[in-house]
């Protein structure tokens, strides 16, 4: 069994270095991970080394040897990565979604691993509500049938948001039991909504994450045939939960309109495809300032369970005062809309398409550079 002591035995107490690779994406990293806030007794120097999530690659983790990986949804961390590292005990991963790591893998190799299971379900499911108020405001006035596929945290979040709007959910989640919002099956959802947001992982039929209910290609040529063609698409799960190219021709033939946060070949997308989209954003649905803070301190939080240390930062310290109360937002149509600009965000993803496609480069900048928004207190 592999050595899960981060103390390495040549070296004496207090004269530790921790090494961390980490995303150069992970929020405030320099004020969770330090010595005085992982505990002087296990690090007498943090060593942290940004990188871009993307070139953390196997080579760099033979040549550092790092004692702690932090990344965040796109960096694939497998047998592929670890096979010339010996060093890694922990491996943190400051997001919700859980499908790029491969999780049998590191249980095997005794590598801890730790995720940040709801970080941002507030800043998701807001995202949802406003896309929908931003494209049709009539339903401020009219009750909407909101489908959601997916009741987890992020789900569940933007069902109590709906019944709020005094929204009727059709909710389908087959893993879940039965409920006020998980009342529906997946044909009802599609055939009876005005708006469907999908909330699931991204599981297959088989290998890592396969699941007796996969996600890929959930919403296929067939679902989309079924959906009638006024019911807007809404995505901000995962690219591949949506068949790209069936989805285009769907669009094609009903004028749909269609919300996607996350796409099939992310990072790039086609200029075809994209100028068939109602609403277009490079996956910052969750990219609020504290969706991305909560992440951070999760896999914080986790790292000093394993160090045994009471943690002694919280993101509360960081975070500047916020004002926005949905009690009062929920109530007032222009206010809401305006506090969220998604179509300022679709613009912006829009000027970047160059030669037929947004370059994966492009959507990557876009995300780096994105102005962090607020969530509004539920
Ligand atoms: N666009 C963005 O910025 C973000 C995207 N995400 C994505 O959203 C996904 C969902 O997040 P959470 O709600 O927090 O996860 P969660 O794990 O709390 O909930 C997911 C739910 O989906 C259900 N589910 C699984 N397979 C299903 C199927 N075939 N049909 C219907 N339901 C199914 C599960 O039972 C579970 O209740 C994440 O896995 C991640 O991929 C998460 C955060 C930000
Ligand atoms: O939490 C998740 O899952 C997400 O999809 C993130 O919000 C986006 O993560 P990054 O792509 O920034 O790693």
């Amino acid at each position: 069994m592999a050595d899960t002591n981060f103390t390495k035995s040549t070296d004496a107490p207090n004269t530790r270095a921790l090494t961390i690779i980490a995303d150069i994406n992970i929020a405030s990293l320099n004020d969770f991970f330090n010595v005085e806030t992982l505990g002087a007794e296990h690090a007498q120097t943090v060593n942290i080394i940004t990188v871009a999530g993307r070139e953390i690659t196997a080579q760099l983790l033979a040549d550092v040897q790092p004692d702690v990986l932090l990344i965040r949804s796109v960096t694939p961390v497998n047998a592929a990565l670890l096979a010339d590292n010996h060093s890694v005990k922990f491996v943190g991963s400051a997001t919700i979604g859980t499908d790029h790591v491969d999780q049998a893998y590191l249980a095997e190799r005794n590598i801890i691993f730790a995720n940040a299971a709801g970080c941002s379900k507030h800043s998701v499911a807001q995202y949802v509500v406003t896309s929908i108020l931003t494209l049709r405001p009539q339903y401020w006035q009219q009750p909407l049938v909101l489908g959601i596929i997916g009741l987890g945290n992020i789900g569940s979040t933007l069902a109590q948001y709906a019944a709020d709007l005094g929204w009727q959910v059709l909710g389908y989640d087959p893993l879940l039991p039965e409920s006020k919002f998980n009342n529906a099956s997946f044909d009802e959802v599609i055939a009876q909504s005005h708006a469907i947001s999908l909330h699931v992982p991204l599981t297959h039929t088989e290998g890592m994450n396969s699941s007796p209910y996969p996600t890929h290609h959930l919403i296929d040529g067939a679902a989309l045939a079924a959906m009638p063609a006024d019911t807007i698409l809404i995505n901000s799960a995962r690219g591949p939960v949506i068949d790209a190219a069936a989805l285009e021709a769907n669009i094609d033939k009903t004028a749909r309109q269609v919300v996607l946060d996350v796409f099939e070949h992310e990072p790039q997308i086609t200029e075809q495809l994209l100028s068939k989209l109602t609403i277009a954003t490079p996956h910052i649905a969750g990219y609020t300032l504290e969706g991305k803070l909560r992440g951070t301190q999760m896999i914080y939080d986790a790292l000093c369970e394993q160090f045994n240390v009471t943690p002694t930062l919280s993101m509360h310290q960081l975070l500047p005062v916020n004002m926005y109360q949905w009690s009062e937002l929920k109530h007032n149509a222009d206010r809401l809309v305006k506090f969220y600009d998604i179509m300022r965000d679709d613009q912006l993803l829009r000027k970047k398409v160059s030669d037929g496609q947004v370059s994966g480069a492009d959507f990557d900048q876009l995300r780096r550079d994105y102005h962090l928004r607020r969530e509004w207190q539920a």
